[in-house]
């Protein structure tokens, strides 16, 4: 017999205990796919296996969509969380375009199959190690939902967490056999040529032209020991790793750039435009630092994200407040970066920032329309969810969302790395060349312990 007081309406049913101390490669090793992994710089690392529900979107009003299942999976859930860290979030992203599907390899498939337009989940496992300890929650979701199931569960996954023999040892990179280019340099030089040529002609300020990189591994890729690795180089940048309903594929990365975050009406996002590469010493990286923040053409390619997103916020805020212009120095890479924040004027859910901000100029261009369409006809592979919003979102319309960019796909064997650069009017096709070389390095160096960083 069903009792109505384990019901309620959206029929999620959600439980937290405290871990004892345990790692993304514990974690990552036991739970069952579909895994997710948000390692953001600042906050709790979530590890998550297996979907309790799943929200998908085609087309259509992506973003409004899963803001409305989001809404109502979370409709009066009975949640206890036992501390903030542990509530139940849902993880997921977005395609870059709307309906992509141009790019098909070989035998028809494209290695975007498995992401769709938008993608959810709601974790049945989520795992959250934060400074003050580990939680372990257990989420149900749907008519068959139960508080005494979930309790069981949740102390099912505890005696298996906590008994999971996880060596702790890493596996070594999976090295790199092949690497094949999509964009040939001569093809790269004319693209830019031509969007030069349309920038002249004033129909584009700005566009931001990726290549991707397909790369044959020598062996299979470890996702926690290649996580591992990022968030060692990476420290101050946002990792991630969504996989495929079916554990086939992985899409994973470690970014620099948030795309926003909302807590209550309070708004944090930031401009990240504008890159050159790092120096062998100290005053080398200051003086190129300096180059950075004095070149008029880096200075231009940041400005316009900063307008962009100061105009996009302005009609949800009293007012937009732009930080200081500073360096954010990265292994690979340093870039110019604002940080810019908002409080709103009413309560809206962080979907519609999203909404509202993607694609900034950092990853589309200026004007956005136009210059979606000149990436559409230049370059030859779908970007799929790469430089796309990845991230959550809680019962109070909360979240936080990252540009998913030094990112690849991966199948196993096999990864598809991408990278991208602004163009404005005084680019030049060779030192955009390299600074694309220099954004696929973060993942590359997880690939191959021997990878050249010069490699052109
Ligand atoms: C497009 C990428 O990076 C973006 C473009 C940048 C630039 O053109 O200077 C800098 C940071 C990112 O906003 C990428 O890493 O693929």
């Amino acid at each position: 017999m069903e009792s109505p007081r384990t019901r309620n309406r959206s029929g999620l049913v959600s439980r937290a205990r405290q871990l004892p101390e345990t790692s993304l490669r514990t974690a990552f090793d036991a739970l069952s796919p579909p895994r997710i992994v948000w390692g953001p710089p600042e906050g709790a690392l979530v590890v998550a296996g297996g979907a309790a529900a799943t929200i998908e979107a085609r087309e259509g009003n992506r973003f409004r969509e899963v803001a409305s299942a989001t809404e109502a999976l979370f409709d009066s859930g009975d949640v206890h969380a036992g501390t903030e860290a542990a509530r139940p979030r849902v993880f997921g992203g977005f395609s870059f375009n709307n309906g992509d599907g141009k790019y098909r390899e070989s035998d028809g498939g494209s290695p975007w199959d498995g992401y769709p337009d938008a993608r959810f989940l709601l974790p049945r496992v989520q795992v959250t190690i934060t400074d003050r300890g580990a939680w372990l929650t257990v989420t149900d979701a749907g008519e068959n939902a139960r508080v005494e199931d979930v309790e069981r569960r949740l102390d099912a996954e505890f005696d298996r967490l906590t008994g999971a023999t996880s060596t702790g040892t890493r596996s070594s990179p999976p090295g790199i056999a092949e690497r094949r280019r999509t964009t040939t340099r001569e093809e790269w030089s004319s693209s830019i040529r031509s969007a030069l040529d349309r920038i002249e002609r004033n129909e584009l300020t700005k566009v931001v032209f990726a290549q991707a990189l397909e790369i044959d591994l020598e062996g299979q890729l470890d996702p926690a020991s290649t996580l591992d690795r990022l968030g060692e180089a990476y420290p101050d940048c946002y990792r991630f790793c969504f996989e495929t309903p079916d554990g086939e594929a992985a899409f994973f990365g470690a970014t620099p750039e948030r795309l926003v975050s909302l807590r209550g009406r309070t708004v944090e996002t930031g401009a990240l435009a504008g890159t050159i590469g790092r120096g062998e010493t100290p005053a080398e990286d200051e003086w190129l630092a300096e180059q950075l923040r004095t070149d008029p053409k880096n200075a231009h390619e940041h400005e316009l994200v900063v307008e962009a997103i100061r105009e996009q916020l302005s009609p949800f805020s009293a007012s937009v407040a732009t930080g200081d212009r500073r360096i954010k120095r990265l292994a690979t890479v340093q870039h110019l970066w604002t940080p810019i924040t908002a409080e709103l004027t009413d309560d809206r859910g962080v979907l519609e920032l999203v909404e509202a901000l993607h694609p900034t100029p950092a990853v589309g261009g200026v004007p956005p329309e136009r210059a979606l369409e000149t990436i559409g006809e230049t370059e030859p592979f779908d970007r799929g969810w790469y430089a796309a919003p990845v991230g959550w979102v809680d019962a109070a319309g909360n979240g936080e969302f990252a540009v998913a960019l030094r990112s690849a796909l991966s199948t196993g064997s096999r990864a598809t790395l991408f990278a991208g650069v602004g163009v404005v009017g005084d680019s030049d096709p060779d030192e955009e060349w390299d600074e694309a070389q220099l954004k696929f390095q973060p993942v590359l160096n997880v690939l191959d312990d021997g990878d050249e960083r010069e490699e052109t």
